[in-house]
């Protein structure tokens, strides 16, 4: 959605995705918004900004690979950039060489403009936020090893996928093939989360559905099937 700098070398970019009060994201004209509350998250080329909020026919059959879905309009979209009254913006996943080979993959690849790895969670080691993240971001996608569903060793570190009909897992147990989102941990309750899953171009990212203040935990509810396992070893425990 957000045009890099190669992408509008040569030309004018007037549109950017803005955070108000660091709070929800929103798209706008440079000169209609206010620095002083607003922080901007990057550029968004004329083109891509044509493009989005075109809500699509009722009628369209979801497809994980081609379309975005809008909670708050309970709609979907075809274009990556999403609905234009609740826009998305897509945070890469990055990869630092810097803290060498002695931190394994997935450890290297957290964005550090956004997290850290922290014991002191909810469960071992987690996510948590390294400044105020608005609603809106998308990061990921989850890497991990590709593997049929019905040999998936690691549930907890698995989500499934769905490729050309048929389901997989992408297993991030291993943290020489899995990245940075192997860490995030699940909330006790499904309302406890700060982030969702959803599936794009047959890959898994995560969402943020809720502002995530500096140092709060992100967490992903992990689904049905983990919230009965979670609270079958809490009943255990009393
Ligand atoms: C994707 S990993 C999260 C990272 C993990 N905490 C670690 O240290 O590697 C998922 C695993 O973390 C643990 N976990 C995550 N959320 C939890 C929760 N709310 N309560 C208990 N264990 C949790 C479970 O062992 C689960 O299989």
């Amino acid at each position: 959605m957000v045009a890099t700098r190669s992408q509008t070398r040569g030309r004018k970019s007037h549109y950017y995705v803005v955070a108000a009060n660091l709070e929800a994201i929103e798209i706008l004209e440079e000169g209609e918004f206010d620095m002083n509350n607003r922080e901007v998250l990057g550029e968004i080329s004329d083109a891509a900004y044509e493009r989005l909020g075109v809500k699509k026919d009722g009628r369209l059959k979801f497809d994980t690979n081609k379309h975005i879905v809008c909670l708050d309009c309970q709609a979907h979209y075809k274009e990556k950039e999403g609905c234009k009254l609740h826009p998305i913006y897509w945070v890469e996943n990055s990869f630092a060489s810097q803290g060498g080979r002695r931190l394994p993959y997935a450890e290297r690849t957290i964005p550090p403009e956004y997290f850290y790895l922290s014991e002191d969670t909810i469960a071992g080691q987690g996510i948590k936020a390294a400044r105020k993240i608005p609603v809106g971001l998308v990061f990921g996608p989850y890497k991990g090893i590709k593997t049929p569903t019905e040999e998936c060793r690691n549930p907890g570190y698995s989500w499934h996928v769905t490729i050309k009909g048929k389901l997989f897992t992408v297993d991030a147990f291993d943290k020489t093939k899995g990245n940075w989102l192997r860490y995030v941990n699940s909330p006790n309750e499904e309302t406890g989360g700060n982030m969702i899953p959803f599936q794009y171009q047959e890959k898994i990212y995560y969402k943020t559905i809720k502002v995530i203040q500096k140092d709060e935990e992100v967490l992903v509810w992990y689904g049905e099937q983990y919230g009965k396992e979670l609270r079958n070893l809490r009943a255990s425990r009393q």
